[in-house]
């Protein structure tokens, strides 16, 4: 049976001599061939279903290792800001692990499915009159003046267990992709992958690394103008993010990559959400399908050569926004009153 990332990665993943591991059984997330996305391209692409994680994102594959190391300390208590998936995650390890979990969340700006998470698994919950540079602020001052750990991926064993997705990508391929695709907000993510792939390179266990394609939503694209965004907007709140804490990192990644940051419309994102739900069967949550969004928009303008290999990162599981994927989208079919109904609203007529 799998056995969860940090064992399944020990000698590349640090956790204090004798901690005790705390983890939900992460990782090992399906790598999905995307036929229609192929199609679509004329590439061979991959997804990489993060949504397939315990709290149904890939903020566990960080979270796990920050929790064992919180835990290790002696510390009781964690602390983090988020959009909502580094809270839900964050509160659940904490309380796989006996810890105390604080989440700073931007008022009314949380997908539901998260804060239901954060609510059950017992977090202390605090609505924070801003955005998620405002919280993640109030999260840095608090952890340096209580005893209490900071858990945002400015934590870096936050960075060492994300890069395992990398990792996992390269033993099932066989070789990196030529082309990863991934969504932007606090670039913590871009920079993990970054660096799984470079130490693999660097270790000779593949001997490629990939482009690296950041993508953000046009209403939130620090990084694509290359200054902070004051008031970032888009219906993809997971990536509503004005001043990524990872900014340089991600830029480095970028570079070293020879790779790109672009933006892309929140009327793109939500055509590559309903695409990958309805033809590929896999729903993920909007900031999640940035990435979808941004590979179709370099395959149309030319910039992704046909037959590259390339993996698209799906963050988020769908259910993690139900008001989303309710708002405007549903045809409500009449009442099945009989089967003559039921054939006609399957066309079977
Ligand atoms: C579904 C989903 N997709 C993409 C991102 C962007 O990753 P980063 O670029 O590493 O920030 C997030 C990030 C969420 C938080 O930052 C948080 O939960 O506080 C996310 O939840």
């Amino acid at each position: 049976p799998w056995p969860g990332l940090i064992e399944a990665y020990r000698d590349r993943v640090p956790v204090p001599d004798g901690a005790r591991v705390v983890t939900l059984g992460e990782g090992n997330t399906p790598l999905l061939p995307a036929h229609h996305l192929s199609e679509l391209t004329g590439c061979e692409v991959h997804l990489k279903v993060e949504g397939a994680n315990p709290t149904g994102s890939f903020k566990d594959r960080g979270m796990t290792v920050a929790i064992t190391h919180a835990l290790a300390s002696g510390l009781k208590a964690v602390i983090c800001a988020s959009t909502g998936n580094t809270s839900a995650s964050a509160a659940a390890y904490a309380a796989r692990a006996g810890l105390t979990c604080a989440v700073l969340v931007p008022q009314g700006k949380i997908a539901m499915g998260k804060l239901a998470q954060a609510v059950l698994h017992g977090a202390r919950i605090l609505q924070v009159d801003g955005n998620f540079d405002d919280c993640l602020e109030l999260a840095r001052k608090t952890a340096a003046d209580y005893p209490v750990t900071l858990v945002n991926s400015v934590n870096p064993v936050r960075i060492a267990g994300q890069k395992t997705a990398a990792f996992e990508i390269c033993d099932v391929l066989g070789t990196a992709p030529d082309i990863h695709c991934l969504p932007v907000g606090n670039a913590g993510n871009i920079t993990a992958y970054w660096a799984g792939y470079a130490e693999y390179a660097a270790d000779g266990v593949v001997k490629n690394t990939p482009r690296m394609f950041g993508f953000q939503a046009a209403g939130a694209a620090p990084l694509v103008h290359g200054e902070p965004v004051r008031d970032p907007d888009t219906i993809a709140t997971a990536i509503r993010i004005g001043s990524p804490a990872s900014w340089t990192a991600a830029v480095k990644a970028k570079d070293e990559s020879d790779g790109l940051f672009e933006a892309v419309t929140d009327e793109k994102i939500l055509e590559a959400y309903r695409l990958l739900a309805g033809r590929e069967g896999v729903f993920v949550e909007p900031a999640s399908a940035t990435s979808v969004a941004g590979l179709l928009a370099t395959a149309a303008d030319g910039r992704l050569p046909r037959g590259s290999r390339v993996v698209c990162t799906v963050t988020g599981h769908g259910l993690k926004d139900p008001q989303t994927a309710l708002a405007g989208n549903v045809e409500v079919e009449p009442l099945a009153v009989d089967p003559s109904a039921v054939a006609a609203a399957l066309d079977l007529r």
